[in-house]
């Protein structure tokens, strides 16, 4: 019978190492970036890179301020080979770009490894082994001397050639790889045996790069892993200590950041993660995560959406919609509570302040991205996010109770179609809802003027059509409103008006809302668009009169052509 699966694997150990100082860390300054794209990134595809899309990525790394870039592993394919050669042959790395490539401990690999690296003015040679109890059983049939002696002899054979090869200024690094997987003792004891070899300084010091190869425990064990290893390898003054995390957990953004709290000099990631399974670490990520703390990346990714289309063709994998900073609803807000406190952070915030909105991190501008996208509506959206694209896009403020009252109707249609709602939808929803010409009393024209009886109040002279028939009304009241009121002779009372102005210029109009009780006390608003404000408000009147009627809350006996006079 097959085993329970939580019976087929066996709990990681924690590390002995009570006295950490790492959770009392913070991260004060980006550590050194290794873009690993090229190579593990690349040796993860589907279809590993042509030239001219690794060319198109190196680019984009030299542009995002990555200093060190491992460009591929040219023992292992010619492609990689020859783009290295085209990089140095063709002089494109700038002066302050060193480029990296990877080998294994053979000495046939190393050979061609220099070979692709000849006339570099300066490069890393990066060596690893396997190093795990795992692989040591299973792949290599080594015990721990065995697997010293792979490390030994490659260190070797990379101190010759760099010896040989001495118009090159090397930087030498090493990698037991599955350091997670490998007893800590035995990691130090592999590093320092290599270090033996290449006697580092403090002026030329080598990189110890200690992979999660494989993502195995929680990111404290990895940072505890790394803060032994940092107090424990000999030279330390010699040595750049890099971390190399996967994201087989899910972790790698937080194993990397805990690992440089404790202690790791330098990361070598990916953009936006890709790499070997689930990934290499996203140095986007862990970059702009230091940018949201007031701690300045070293990388710019002021237009992460080129970025992300650059990266998205030269993989030929997607970037997933939710990817932090990037994906393309990550400065979207679909929910109503989200999008109300949104929209008044961005309303209280003042342009030098600190960054302070509910929700949004980060402020999209700061990675290129702006707020069309912030809020949009579906059937989890509330007001806000309503009035939000209304004043954005139709510069429609709306009182707060209609606010209320519109987002019902556009509940009601969202519910019903399940879809999401654009901005345009929804003013043709709102026009529909409110500016419509159909009902039961159609605006043709007016006129006012002083009442004959009290000059105080004015009276007015309506044309409209009611129910399809012309017919002129007249009423007279201490304002336009008052008389309207008088005039169609209706049971209901306005409980509120606003207006306010629509567009700038010869394009302004008036936006007049006014709000009505019915006999049965129900409220409603009605809303009038127009050039003239008076208008306006005459036909926000008859707005909320038509709907009311159409809801039966207003007795619907049109009053006959008023004769009065
Ligand atoms: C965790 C990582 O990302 S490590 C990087 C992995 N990346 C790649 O492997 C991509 C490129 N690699 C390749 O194309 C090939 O592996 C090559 C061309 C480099 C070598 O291919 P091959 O010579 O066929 O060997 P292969 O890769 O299968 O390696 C297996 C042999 O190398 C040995 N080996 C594996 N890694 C190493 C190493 N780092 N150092 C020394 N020997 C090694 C194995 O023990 C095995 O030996 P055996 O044949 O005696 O059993
Ligand atoms: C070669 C090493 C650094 C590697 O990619 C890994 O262990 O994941
Ligand atoms: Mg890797």
């Amino acid at each position: 019978m097959l085993k329970d699966p939580a019976e087929k694997y066996r709990a990681f150990a924690p590390i002995a190492l009570s006295d950490r100082t790492w959770p009392d860390k913070t991260i004060t300054a980006a550590p050194l970036w290794c873009s690993v794209d090229l190579r593990d990134g690349n040796q993860a595809l589907i279809e590993p890179m042509d030239t001219a899309r690794k060319r198109r990525l190196f680019d984009l790394l030299v542009k995002t301020g990555f200093k060190e870039i491992e460009v591929g592993f040219p023992a292992a394919s010619q492609t990689d080979f020859d783009f290295v050669r085209e990089l140095i042959e063709q002089n494109l790395i700038p002066p302050d770009v060193t480029i990296q490539v990877l080998t294994q401990a053979r000495s046939e690999l190393i050979a061609r490894s220099f070979e692709a690296l000849r006339g570099a003015r300066r490069a890393i040679m990066h060596l690893y082994n396997s190093t795990s109890t795992l692989q040591r059983r299973v792949v290599f049939g080594l015990d721990r001397p065995g697997i010293i002696d792979i490390a030994v002899k490659g260190a070797q054979w990379v101190r010759e050639h760099a010896e040989r090869q001495s118009d090159t200024e090397w930087v030498l690094q090493y990698s037991p790889e599955s350091f997670t997987g490998t007893e800590l003792d035995f990691a130090v004891e592999v590093c320092d045996a290599v270090n033996a070899v290449w006697q580092p300084t403090p002026q030329r010091k080598v990189i110890l790069n200690l992979p999660a190869t494989v993502e195995m425990a929680t990111p404290n064990v990895y940072a505890d892993q790394i803060e032994w290893f940092s107090r424990h390898i000999a030279r330390r003054d010699s040595v750049i200590l890099s971390v190399h995390p996967h994201n087989d957990r899910g972790t790698a953004v937080a194993a990397a950041e805990l690992a440089v709290m404790a202690g790791a000099d330098r990361v070598e990631g990916t953009l936006f993660g890709n790499g070997e399974r689930t990934g290499n670490v996203d140095i986007v990520t862990l970059a702009l995560n230091l940018y949201t703390q007031g701690v300045k990346p070293d990388l710019d990714f002021s237009n992460i959406n080129e970025a992300a289309r650059c990266v998205e063709y030269c993989n030929q994998l997607p970037i997933h919609p939710r990817h932090p900073y990037v994906g393309d609803l990550v400065f979207t807000a679909f929910s109503g509570s989200h999008q109300d406190a949104i929209k008044k952070g961005l309303a209280a915030r003042q342009e030098e302040s600190l960054w302070e909105v509910p929700y949004l991190p980060i402020d999209p501008r700061d990675v290129g991205r702006t707020y069309e996208s912030v809020i949009r509506v579906n059937s989890q959206s509330g007001k806000g996010g309503i009035a939000y694209l209304l004043e954005r896009d139709y510069d429609l403020t709306m009182p707060r109770r209609l606010q209320i009252e519109f987002s019902q109707v556009v509940q009601a249609v969202a519910d019903a179609s399940g879809k999401e709602l654009s901005a345009e939808q929804i003013w043709a929803l709102f026009a529909d809802e409110y500016l419509g010409t159909q009902g039961d009393y159609v605006y043709g024209s007016h006129q006012l003027a002083h009442s004959r009886k009290d000059q105080n109040l004015e009276r007015l002279t309506l044309k409209l059509k009611c129910r399809g028939q012309g017919t002129v009304l007249h009423g007279e009241g201490n304002g336009p409103i008052d008389a309207l009121v008088d005039a169609l002779g209706l049971q209901f009372d306005v409980l509120s008006y606003e207006e306010h102005s629509v567009g700038s210029g010869s394009d302004a109009r008036a936006a007049a809302f006014v709000e009505i009780t019915t006999p049965g006390r129900a409220t409603l608003f009605g809303v009038g668009v127009h050039v003239n404000i008076i208008t306006a408000s005459l036909l926000a009147v008859l707005s909320a009169v038509n709907r009311a009627m159409r809801r039966g809350l207003l007795d619907d006996s049109i009053p006959a052509a008023s004769a009065g006079g």
